[in-house]
């Protein structure tokens, strides 16, 4: 916030406040008068009264310990009182809609100068928008909710809701036919899986995992089956409300008995009239706390049958405690002879696995999408860190081991962002049905890629940032977020051991009988 009145000063000037009640100090050109500040200082007063900082130049300092974000709250933006004279700042907050400069920060469609077979014009007009909504709407809710642990605030539902995210993120299908799409900077025609990886990606950059998922992840994968197996008439009754942020649903499938191995799975299902009578629990249901409908997967007699059941008598949840933030709404839930009718069967009875398996892909391919986004975010803040924090008298850069380091990390983000991007190509043309026979496999295998290179990028991270990346606040948040969550990923939707064998495995089925060496 520099204001016009604002007056200039010299280095000399600045130097004459330079005692306990008159504290001047500059940060990047700009002037500060921290004089009362200094008591209320959360590093305390007597780092700004030491020599080398009070009345002087203090921006190598102050990167070495502060976001640059500190000096645009507005409550330490009014502490300016001036400029150096002759300076100016070289630090000023990005535009909503802005791409980093950093090299690899973004990927390399978005890269001046780099092209792509992938992405049109549109698409470039739907990333600018979306991460200007995420910057204005979301990004603000994901820091407050990913700290107190509150589910996300309706006024950020409507907002998807209105710009029909929502729905987007279920990827292209008959629900977007007539919507107005992100204000209309693209039609529900053009609407791609290019697209919804833009949405993932734009959302993943708030770096707040707990709140990703809180982000009604529940929807992206609970609603799919309505949409996909369930009856007109239930679509009908469900799909406009989930879509416009009056309900939520979720997916519940794992439970105590049975995570990856869905055919363990223990909550019974069984025909009484023209209704189902459900018993059992689930455990890990995100967004279960707050859902209204779940879609939830039953032992029947002779197989497995998935059935949407509404909140009811019967039904109950409870917060599971885990290692991210409760805004994700992770629940226990308990179904106690639970009634629907038959007709709330989503797919046919007893064929409940394959509309799972169907399912999977998308989610898991969700689940890498926001993944791999968060990881190339920790690689920008390996980069800048690395330039900024001075140790042993040089950038962090200076040393080869931390280039190093640096390397590893942007060669096994890029090389996922290609193999994901080919694999987001192949699901644009290919048919719902296609991509489980065909694609199931390649995108068990990028999951198990992808997460198990974020977790080696989580530790060399940390390895750079030290201290800073196991605090929740200050200059590692983000990797401190990341390092604790992103073994998520690498469990949610299927663990990656068992994700990495069943892409082998699929390929395995796919082997000529012929081949030999
Ligand atoms: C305009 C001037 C300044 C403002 C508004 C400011 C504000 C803050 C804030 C908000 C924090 C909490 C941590 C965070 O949110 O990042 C903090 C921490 C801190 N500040 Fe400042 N600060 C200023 C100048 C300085 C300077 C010049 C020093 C010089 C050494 C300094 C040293 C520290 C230290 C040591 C911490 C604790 C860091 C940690 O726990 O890792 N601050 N400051």
């Amino acid at each position: 916030m520099e204001s016009k009145q604002q007056k200039e000063y010299t280095l000399e000037e600045v130097a004459q406040h330079n005692k306990e009640g008159d504290v001047w100090i500059v940060v990047d050109s700009r002037v500060y008068d921290v004089s009362k500040f200094a008591n209320l200082h959360p590093g305390g007063a007597a780092v700004l009264l030491v020599d080398t900082i009070v009345g002087k130049d203090a921006t190598e300092a102050f990167f070495g310990l502060h976001r640059q974000e500190v000096l645009f709250r507005p409550q330490y933006a009014r502490l300016q009182i001036g400029t150096l004279k002759g300076k100016q700042p070289q630090i000023k907050p990005l535009a909503a809609d802005a791409l980093s400069l950093v090299p690899y920060a973004e990927p390399s469609w978005l890269t001046p100068g780099f092209s792509s077979p992938y992405y049109n014009e549109g698409h470039r007009r739907f990333q600018r928008a979306m991460r200007k909504l995420v910057n204005e709407v979301v990004l603000p809710d994901a820091i407050t909710c990913e700290e107190n642990g509150r589910r996300i605030s309706q006024h950020v539902v409507e907002k998807l809701a209105e710009t029909n995210i929502i729905g987007m993120r279920l990827g292209p299908g008959k629900y977007l036919k007539g919507r107005t799409l992100l204000g209309g900077v693209i039609t529900p025609e053009e609407f791609d899986h290019f697209h919804e990886l833009i949405i993932n990606t734009e959302l993943a950059r708030c770096g707040t995992r707990g709140y990703m998922d809180g982000l009604l992840a529940g929807d992206v994968i609970g609603l799919p089956p309505v949409v996909n197996f369930g009856s007109p008439e239930l679509q009908a009754k469900v799909v406009p409300d989930v879509l416009a942020g009056k309900k939520f649903i979720c997916l519940a499938i794992s439970e105590a008995f049975a995570g990856s191995d869905v055919g363990g799975m223990q909550t019974y299902a069984y025909k009484d009239g023209n209704e189902w009578v459900i018993s059992g629990t689930k455990k890990w249901i995100t967004n279960g706390t707050f859902a209204d409908y779940f879609t939830v997967g039953c032992k029947t007699e002779g197989g497995y049958t998935v059935i949407f059941v509404p909140r009811s008598d019967g039904l109950s949840t409870k917060p599971i405690k885990t290692a991210y933030s409760a805004t994700a709404g992770t629940a226990f839930v308990t179904f106690d002879k639970v009634r629907v009718p038959l007709s709330n069967t989503l797919g046919k009875e007893g064929k409940g696995i394959s509309v799972i398996l169907s399912n999977f892909n998308h989610e898991r391919w969700m689940i890498l999408s926001t993944s791999l986004s968060t990881q190339r975010l920790i690689v920008e803040e390996c980069l800048k860190w690395s330039q900024q924090r001075q140790a042993f008298g040089r950038s962090l850069n200076a040393q080869a081991v931390v280039r190093a380091k640096l390397a590893q990390m942007i060669a096994r983000v890029e090389s996922a962002q290609s193999w994901l991007e080919n694999v987001t190509h192949q699901m644009n043309n290919m048919s719902y049905d296609e991509q489980s026979e065909k694609i199931a496999g390649a995108i068990a295998l990028l999951k198990q890629y992808v997460t198990n290179t974020g977790r080696a990028t989580a530790e060399d991270a940390a390895q750079i940032f030290g201290g800073r990346s196991i605090t929740q606040t200050g200059m590692g948040k983000l990797v401190e977020n990341y390092r604790r969550t992103s073994p998520y990923d690498a469990i949610l939707g299927g663990a990656e051991d068992v994700l990495g064998d069943l892409g082998v495995r699929q390929a395995l089925r796919r082997m000529p009988k012929n081949a030999r060496l």
